[in-house]
């Protein structure tokens, strides 16, 4: 299989860098990276060195180069970039698409294959989110893990068919690499679930600008994220997601087998300075709760006060 990993972050980076690691010595599949600036050159120098509880691999793909033109087209992309980039990142990469091109993105939010949709000219688009703390350390060096994928089909009608056997090659890839990826029935479930915790976990750790600790042991801000929690739900009902009953409580419980210090992937933009994912977090919710009817005040507080300190 060809394979293009397009953003090499933290998640591009440690999913991707498993994926090459292991191509490296498979004649099955070939890698590229679809990378820029210093983090391009140093994996070019290097390769992309993944650090986490599972060890150290250092991959080399085929190729780590900024223009898609050089990679042409390829089997599977695993698109990893920010939300605020999908658009400009995609428009870069359709070079790497063909008709049958099958993308699956994994990013946190719940728009993401609509839009890639809407932005690609050709290739087929799967649903997917990750569970996973991982950051780029320094250039071509990627520290965190380990992670899980969740993917699947969008059950909307009119979409290009992706076929059972083409789901089992990514599945195998997935596998040969060491990934824990889960195919889901039902792709919109998975990523409301997982958009459901971030969403609201990563807004209220921005606020306070603490880690999930700070929130856990704190009655208050329990039940301020179980508000924010319990607004996500009824924006996806009303949309018709039919997320399991006991989402809230299944996805609070989740929360307490976080070590107190981890940080979720916003707050850290937050603290760094960074272009955050706001929008897609709190500022979705809110939109969205307002045309569908579905009253949303605690994510409305929590993305009135972060809405200024937004990169
Ligand atoms: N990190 C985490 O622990 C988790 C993150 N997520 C989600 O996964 C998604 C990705 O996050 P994460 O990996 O942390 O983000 P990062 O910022 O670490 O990585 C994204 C990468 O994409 C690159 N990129 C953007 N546009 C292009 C382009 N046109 N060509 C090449 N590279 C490009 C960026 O490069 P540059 O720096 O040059 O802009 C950056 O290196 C987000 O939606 C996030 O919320 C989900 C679970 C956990
Ligand atoms: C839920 C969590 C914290 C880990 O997967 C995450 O998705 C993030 O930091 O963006």
């Amino acid at each position: 299989m060809r394979i293009a990993i397009v953003g090499l972050g933290g998640v591009g980076g440690y999913f991707g860098g498993k994926i090459a690691a292991t191509a490296a010595a498979s004649p099955e599949d070939e890698v590229f990276f679809m990378v820029r600036g210093r983090h391009r050159e140093a994996i070019a120098a290097r390769g992309l060195t993944v650090k986490s509880r599972e060890g150290e691999v250092t991959a080399r793909p085929a190729l780590a180069t900024e223009d898609a033109a050089e990679i042409g087209p390829v089997d599977f992309v695993l698109f990893c970039v920010k939300t605020y980039d999908l658009e400009s990142a995609a428009a870069k990469m359709t070079p790497l698409i063909g008709d049958q091109t099958i993308i699956l993105p994994l990013l946190n939010g719940v728009d993401h294959a609509e839009r890639l949709r809407a932005a690609l000219p050709r290739g087929r688009v799967l649903n997917g989110c990750c569970y996973i703390f991982s950051m780029i350390e320094s250039p071509g060096v990627i520290s965190g893990g380990a992670g899980r994928i969740v993917y699947g089909v969008d059950g909307q009608p009119g979409l290009p068919e992706i076929l059972p056997e083409e789901l089992e090659a990514i599945a195998g890839m997935f596998r040969r690499s060491g990934i824990a990826a889960k195919h889901a029935g039902n792709a919109d479930v998975a990523v409301w679930s997982k958009y459901l915790l971030i969403c609201s976990l990563g807004g209220i750790t921005s606020y306070y600008q603490a880690p999930v600790g700070a929130i856990t042991g704190d009655p208050q801000r329990l039940a301020q994220l179980r508000a924010m929690m319990e607004e996500v739900e009824a924006v996806a009902r009303a949309q018709g997601v039919p997320l399991p009953e006991a989402i809230v409580e299944e996805t609070m419980k989740s929360v307490f087998s976080f070590g107190p210090d981890s940080t979720t992937s916003m707050q850290r933009d937050f603290e760094n300075g960074n272009r955050t994912e706001l929008e897609s977090f709190s500022g979705y919710i809110v939109r969205t709760g307002a045309r569908l009817g579905v009253p949303t005040p605690a994510h409305g507080e929590v993305y009135a006060k972060l809405i200024g300190q937004s990169g």
